[in-house]
């Protein structure tokens, strides 16, 4: 199945010069949503993973059916003043801004094998920031799963110490 028909490219959003990827067709189907999952899935059974983090919003779209899946739990990482008790916290920059991203202090317990999951990589920064935080609660990042890589924007950079797994390339 041709993944890449269900991604829409927007143009000049949420900013001049940015082309936005889409995921929300792909999610409104439920065979290609499905499909790309089980693919995640999959390569989560391979690494032997204990928890699956995902950073807010469209991290959650890919991480939780993988846990639901599986039958692990899911530790979400989110936007600064979201989650009520005690969290570490991280800043970072992204394509179009920057932000400040969190997790409970007792999501991850020391040595668990974690896959982080989200949509996309765009420049890293997003998931550079998850993978500190996963690191200071003593978890071991065993992956990295997204749907699509903007190889434009190097963010593979970030991750060259790490396994990372992604469906769809964009040059
Ligand atoms: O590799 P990066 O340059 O960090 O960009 C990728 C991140 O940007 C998007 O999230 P966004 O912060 O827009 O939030 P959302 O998921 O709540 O829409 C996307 O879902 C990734 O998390
Ligand atoms: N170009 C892009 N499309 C979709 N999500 C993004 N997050 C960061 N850059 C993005």
């Amino acid at each position: 199945m041709d993944l890449r028909q269900y991604v829409e490219i927007v143009d000049n959003y949420p900013k001049e010069g940015i082309r936005f990827k889409d995921i929300t067709p792909l999610m409104n189907d439920g065979e290609a949503y499905r499909t790309a999952v089980n693919e995640i899935v999959k390569y989560a059974k391979e690494k032997e993973i204990d928890i699956i983090v995902g950073p807010e919003a469209r991290g959650f779209i890919i991480g939780c059916p993988v846990s639901y899946s599986l039958g692990i739990g899911f530790a979400p990482v989110r936007k600064e003043g979201k989650l009520p008790r005690e969290v570490i916290k991280v800043d970072y920059g992204l394509e179009y801004g920057s932000n400040v991203l969190t997790i409970h202090k007792d999501a991850i317990k020391p040595g668990q094998r974690v896959l982080i999951t989200d949509d996309l990589l765009a420049t890293g920064g997003t998931i550079e920031a998850t993978i500190k935080l996963v690191e200071e609660l003593g978890g071991v990042v065993a992956g990295c799963a997204f749907l699509i890589e903007l190889g434009y924007l190097d963010g593979m950079e970030k991750l060259k110490d790490y396994d990372v797994f992604t469906l769809m390339k964009y040059e």
